[in-house]
């Protein structure tokens, strides 16, 4: 819940402004996911840059009596290729069930969208010795409503929920590692062939964000505070590029992904 119409647009222009200059590193794909009345105007800013745009979350209804909510069909509209499902926040301010994450994936990818799902264990839930269950669980639950249809394509963000946002606790490469292997553990029993990419978010910030994408079998990055000014979002995409060198050919930062979803 940030940024007016003007703060977005400004920021979608310096993005336009770093790609038009060459500043952005090629082999790193960016998206952004503003507020929802300001993906419209983000997306006229940035359209022919190659920054993916997409919807912070949507209701998984049709058109109808839903008074406040704003369906998938209609984030689409406004320029949306991605929609962001199950956010810590979400599930903890709004009580959002992995139910009602299920629909959401579903109603995503009938809408033509790809869903990035944010899964995540609570810091009680780690200290009980939890976190492989508990993320197997949201996987596999997110997934569970798709019947035949597959998403061209699925983004999922492994966001411990004790690591995100002002009171969070940067996680530690093992502690990354370990959700990791539990989200793609899941994915490998239920979504065999789409091809996925793995995110890490929560406090993903200048001094750890080269470690991260060198250092662990991680797609990408999906960044909040860190990315709240483009000059942010730049100086990790740079970063990034930077400590993965030749190595590797980067795809998707407000997340950076490899090219070679993994
Ligand atoms: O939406 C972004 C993630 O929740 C991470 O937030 P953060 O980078 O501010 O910890």
């Amino acid at each position: 819940m940030t940024k007016t119409l003007a703060e977005a647009g400004a920021y979608a222009d310096a993005l336009r402004s770093a790609v038009e200059t060459g500043s952005v590193p090629p082999e790193v794909r960016l998206f952004v996911l503003p507020a929802a009345t300001t993906l419209a105007a983000v997306r006229d800013r940035l359209a022919g840059t190659g920054v993916a745009l997409g919807a912070q979350n949507a209701h998984p209804g049709p058109e109808g009596a839903v008074t406040g909510e704003v369906s998938m069909t209609m984030v689409r509209d406004a320029g949306a290729s991605i929609v962001e499902i199950g956010h810590a926040e979400r599930r903890t301010l709004f009580a959002e069930t992995d139910d009602m994450v299920a629909d959401k994936v579903a109603a995503a990818v009938t809408a033509g969208l790809t869903p990035l799902v944010c899964v995540g264990e609570t810091s009680t839930e780690r200290a009980r010795g939890e976190t492989e269950d508990v993320l197997a669980h949201q996987v596999r639950s997110a997934l569970s409503r798709l019947g035949s249809s597959r998403p061209v394509e699925l983004l999922v963000a492994y966001e411990p929920h004790w690591a995100i946002g002002a009171g969070g606790r940067a996680a530690v490469p093992d502690e990354v590692a370990e959700g990791l292997a539990a989200v793609r553990s899941a994915l490998a029993k239920d979504l065999a062939g789409t091809p996925t990419a793995v995110l890490y978010g929560g406090s993903v910030h200048p001094g750890n964000a080269a470690d991260l994408v060198t250092g662990l079998d991680v797609a990408g990055l999906f960044v909040g505070r860190a990315a709240w000014t483009a000059p942010g979002l730049l100086d990790l995409a740079r970063r990034c590029a930077d400590a993965l060198g030749e190595r590797t050919t980067p795809d998707l930062v407000s997340a950076i992904v490899r090219k070679d979803p993994r």
